[in-house]
C-alpha cells in the first residue's frame, strides 16, 4: 500500500480550455555544461507541448552552455536565461556524484521574480500528462514528491544502515534509540515553488553558512523548507528505482511525470547495461521518452505558438474548492 496522502487535492477533473493565461507562472529547468543534458531539456520541451501545457518552460543556464545548444533551445520554444553559478561554502565533503556541486546553482531560480508561481524540473525528467494545476495549490508551501532511501547513492546515510526508508516505515521501523525518524525527505528533481526576493536572500545568506552534505542542494532545499514542505502523490516525479524498491507504492499507468534518475536510466545516454536497465518497464519508459524526443511535429512552430483557446488547456483545479489541502503523512497500514 502507498504512504496516504490524507487529502489528494490534486487531481483535475476534465479539462476546459483557458480563458487566460498568467504570464506570472511557468516552467523551469536547469542546464550547466557542454555535455547532453541539453537533448534532456529538447525532450521535456516537446513533452510541455505534447500535453497541451499553457504555460513556457524557462531554461536557467550556466554561462558555459554553448551558443549551439542555447539556439537548440529557443527554436524548441525555450526562453533561454544565463544565470551565475552557485558554490557551497569550502568543503572536504564527498557529494554522492561529484557533479551534484553544480547543482547548487538551481538556487537562483527563487531570483526571478516576474513569475509568482513556478515548476520546476529536472533536464532527465519527461511529463506525460498535463500538470498544470499544480501551478493553482496554495501559496506559502513548497510541494514535492518523497525520496528514497533504498539506492547505494545513500549508502552513506543511517536510513541506509539500517534500511529504514519513508516510502515504507513499517517495513524496517526507525529504532527508538535513534531518536526520533527522519523529517520527511523530497526529491528536488521536481517541486512546487513561488519565487521571491526575500527567500532568494534568505536562500543564499544560509547557504553560507551550511556544511555542504552528499545531496548537495537537494539536502539543502530539504533542510531549508522543512516547515513549509508538502508532500505531492507520486505520480508527479516517479524516481525510477521505486520500480524495483517499492514497487507496491507504484501504479505506472496512472503516473503522470518520469524522472531518468537511476544510473543508466538517461534516455539520451542509454546502453541497457546498468542494473535494472534491461527491465521491460525502463525500456518502454525509455521508448516513451524517444517517441517524444523524435516527434518532428511536437516541434516548435512560432505561427502555431500563438496561444489560442482551442488549442491550450489546462486541467481544472479543484483547489479553489478545496480548503488549504491537510495533506499530511499518514503511513499506510502494513499490506504485509
Ligand atoms: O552535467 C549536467 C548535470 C546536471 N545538469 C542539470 O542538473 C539536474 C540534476 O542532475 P541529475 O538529474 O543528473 O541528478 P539526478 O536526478 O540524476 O540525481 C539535471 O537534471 C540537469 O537539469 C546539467 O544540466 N548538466
Ligand atoms: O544534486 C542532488 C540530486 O539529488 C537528486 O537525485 C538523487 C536522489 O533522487 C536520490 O534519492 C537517488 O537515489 C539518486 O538516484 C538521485 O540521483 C535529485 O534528483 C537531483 O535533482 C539532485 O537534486
Ligand atoms: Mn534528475
Amino acid at each position: 500500500m502507498a504512504p496516504e496522502i490524507a487529502i489528494d487535492a490534486f487531481t483535475g477533473t476534465g479539462k476546459v480550455p483557458m480563458t487566460s493565461v498568467d504570464s506570472g507562472r511557468a516552467y523551469v529547468t536547469f542546464l550547466a555544461g557542454t555535455g547532453d543534458y541539453y537533448k534532456g531539456v529538447v525532450g521535456l520541451a516537446k513533452g510541455l507541448r505534447k500535453v497541451k501545457s499553457a504555460y513556457p518552460l524557462v531554461v536557467a543556464i550556466l554561462p558555459d552552455v554553448p551558443e549551439e545548444h542555447r539556439e537548440i533551445l529557443r527554436s524548441q520554444g525555450c526562453i533561454v536565461r544565463e544565470i551565475d553559478p552557485i558554490y557551497p561554502p569550502d568543503n572536504h565533503v564527498q557529494f554522492a556524484m561529484a557533479y551534484y556541486v553544480i547543482n547548487y546553482s538551481k538556487l537562483r531560480i527563487w531570483n526571478f521574480e516576474e513569475y509568482n508561481k513556478m515548476v520546476y524540473l529536472d533536464a532527465d525528467i519527461q511529463v506525460y500528462e498535463n500538470i498544470d494545476h499544480l501551478l493553482d495549490t496554495p501559496n506559502g508551501y513548497f510541494y514535492a514528491v518523497m525520496d528514497c532511501f533504498c539506492e547505494k547513492t545513500w549508502s552513506h546515510s543511517p536510513q541506509y544502515t539500517i534500511g529504514y526508508c519513508q516510502q515504507r516505515p513499517d517495513k524496517v521501523t526507525w529504532p527508538a534509540e535513534m531518536g526520533s525518524p527522519p523529517p520527511l525527505y523530497f526529491n528536488a528533481g521536481m517541486f512546487v515553488f513561488e519565487p521571491n526576493r526575500f527567500t532568494y536572500e534568505n536562500l543564499l545568506q544560509t547557504l553560507t553558512v551550511t556544511p555542504p552534505t552528499p545531496f548537495a542542494e537537494q539536502d539543502f532545499l530539504n533542510m531549508f523548507f522543512q516547515q513549509t514542505y508538502k508532500p505531492i502523490p507520486l505520480v508527479y516525479n516517479l524516481v525510477l528505482a521505486m520500480l524495483w524498491r517499492h514497487p507496491e507504492n507504484v501504479e505506472l499507468d496512472k503516473v503522470k511525470v518520469v524522472h531518468y534518475c537511476a544510473a543508466g536510466s538517461k534516455p539520451w545516454r542509454y546502453t541497457g547495461k546498468e542494473a535494472n536497465m534491461e527491465r521491460e518497464d525502463i525500456k518502454m519508459l525509455v521508448n516513451k521518452w524517444w517517441d517524444i524526443y523524435n516527434d518532428a511535429s511536437l516541434d516548435f512552430n512560432a505561427e502555431e505558438s500563438e496561444v489560442s483557446e482551442e488549442n491550450t488547456f489546462s486541467i481544472p483545479s479543484i483547489m479553489a474548492a478545496v480548503p488549504e489541502p491537510a495533506v499530511s503523512y499518514i503511513p499506510a497500514p502494513s499490506a504485509a
